[in-house]
């Protein structure tokens, strides 16, 4: 029976599946967590990578890994392959101004045109301008820009930090990859090419920008960026690597993606098919035949991890949402949910605009959560456990809106993340979205679309996997939920 790994390297912790190659049954999982805040050393994703695949059983009877991560964090290196400062994660809103700066410069429209996208404070672009404004003593030292998941496959295949012992390969950086989906997080690529732009790196740093290429001379002039790999390729090998069970047969690495676009692979997604995404961020998007530029911002024109286009539309605020309220009422996501579904929908006029950690979509990165419409009657311990997952999916529901007025089509709609766990939320994405909604069975769907990615580079061709669905519920659409929040809308 031939192997694969999958790695998801979110925002909270980094899990990790073992799979069946042939037909992506889950043979062994490890999971570790990753410290909270939005600025974060990435030593702490290594760390917790390799206690994830301790805890999974190693690779040693692996075949093939993947990485899928976090989108956007931006990672700085030294010439020596040290990192310059923490990683500034893709919910740090302190690049707000900047993000504004860089559109003013550019113009909504062309950012759109050329990147698909227009930055906000989570895209990779703005943290460099940050850097550049705030950080100056930085810049002249930036020898390579990366992202989480680049950066992680990098340090897997052995390459790392001059003189560390779990980098026999040393800091090459020309050995940095990345792969088309996360390249087009960071709004200085263009979807549409396969291309970085490197006007609008330059811009953003103040630094030329190249890419990454085997035997290029130390010292040849611009900071090196990750090339860029197809679906199908693989960076390299795992690295002998202490604490990583390595095998006599190498264990082939895998381009790795943006943990979206890891997810539309792992659920096979497919044109018609929308997924929303309840973890740290919340997210909606759906695989497209077309790059898509919305100079609106609204919605991001990412590329996919299979060759395709993979619209998105991400808000700062999900799952941490029903975390903060179930916290605040002192019970357990399963009484929460409870609590919820004793409710009402509209939870008798209790709204929640959920800004908590201020917003990316609609962009308002100062914003607070407020809680509208509270009466005698309406505050009570039920109705706020539904205003908590009403608001935060009438967000989400906001951003569906986005993409299919972009004329992407929506036939399906299946609902993923940590929150997909909850027994209310799928139930309660009936009412907001009035579609019919499908939960597949509780899994790690990012890591299990890493691992496709593995069991794609080891054979060449793209597998296909079965997947089996835990919960299906019919469309119960309940227009006043909808109409509440958007009567409270900023
Ligand atoms: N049954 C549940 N109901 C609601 N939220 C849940 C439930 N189980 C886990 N969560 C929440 O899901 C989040 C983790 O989801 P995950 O998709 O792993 O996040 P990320 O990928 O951003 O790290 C946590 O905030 C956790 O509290
Ligand atoms: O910023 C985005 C997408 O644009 C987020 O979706 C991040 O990719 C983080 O994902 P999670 O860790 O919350 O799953």
């Amino acid at each position: 029976m031939t192997l694969v790994a999958g790695v998801d390297s979110s925002t909270q912790s980094c899990k990790v599946v073992i799979v069946e190659a042939a037909t992506g049954a889950v043979v062994r999982e490890g999971r570790a967590g990753h410290p909270d805040g939005t600025s974060v050393h990435p030593d702490s994703w290594w760390d917790a990578l390799r206690e994830a695949l301790a805890d999974a059983g190693g690779l040693a009877d692996v075949a093939a890994v993947s990485i899928g991560g976090q989108q956007h964090g931006m990672v700085l290196l030294d010439a020596e392959g040290r990192v310059i400062r923490d990683a500034l994660l893709w919910n740090d809103t302190r690049s707000a101004a900047a993000a504004a700066q860089l559109v003013s410069e550019v113009g909504a429209e062309q950012y759109a045109a050329r990147t698909g996208v227009v930055p906000v404070a989570s895209f990779t672009a703005t943290k460099l301008r940050w850097v550049r404004d705030h950080e100056p003593q930085h810049v002249e030292r930036v020898a390579a820009v990366c992202l989480p998941h680049d950066w992680l496959t990098w340090r897997l295949r052995g390459y790392g930090p001059a003189g560390a012992a779990d980098a026999p390969l040393g800091p090459d950086l020309e050995q940095l990859t990345t792969d088309r989906s996360d390249a087009s997080g960071t709004a200085y690529f263009s979807t549409a090419s396969g291309e970085y732009d490197l006007e609008l790196f330059e811009r953003a740093l103040g630094r030329p920008g190249r890419v990454a290429r085997s035997g290029t001379a130390v010292g040849s002039l611009g900071v090196v960026l990750p090339r860029v790999l197809g679906p199908a390729e693989s960076a390299g090998i795992v690295g002998e690597l202490p604490r990583i069970a390595t095998s006599a047969t190498p264990t082939i690495v895998g381009a790795g993606a943006g943990d979206n676009a890891a997810a539309a692979l792992g659920l096979g997604a497919e044109p018609g098919d929308v997924v929303v995404s309840i973890g740290t961020s919340g997210t909606v998007f759906a695989v497209s035949g077309h790059p898509v530029a919305d100079a609106s911002g609204t919605v991001a024109g990412f590329a996919d991890a299979a060759g395709a286009s993979l619209p998105l539309v991400a808000t700062l605020n999900a799952a941490r949402v029903l975390d903060a309220v179930a916290r605040l009422l002192g019970v357990d996501h399963d009484e929460l949910a409870r609590l919820a579904l004793d409710a009402e929908p509209g939870a008798g006029g209790l709204v929640l605009q959920p800004y908590f950690e201020g917003e990316r979509t609609p962009n308002l990165p100062d914003a607070t959560a407020t809680l509208f419409g509270m009466t005698l009657a309406s505050t009570t311990r039920e109705r706020l456990a539904r205003a908590a997952i009403e608001g935060m999916l009438c967000a989400l529901a906001d951003g569906l809106d986005a993409v299919t007025r972009l004329g992407v089509p929506v036939e399906r709609l299946s609902l993923i993340g940590g929150a997909a766990r909850s027994r209310a939320v799928a139930g309660i994405a009936a009412t907001v979205f009035g579609l019919p909604v499908t939960v597949p069975e509780p899994g790690e769907y990012v890591a299990r679309g890493a691992a496709l990615q593995a069991a794609w580079a080891l054979s060449g061709t793209r597998p296909h996997w079965d997947l089996a669905t835990a919960i299906e519920v019919p469309a119960d659409p309940q227009p006043i939920v909808r109409k509440q929040y958007a009567a409270r809308r900023p």
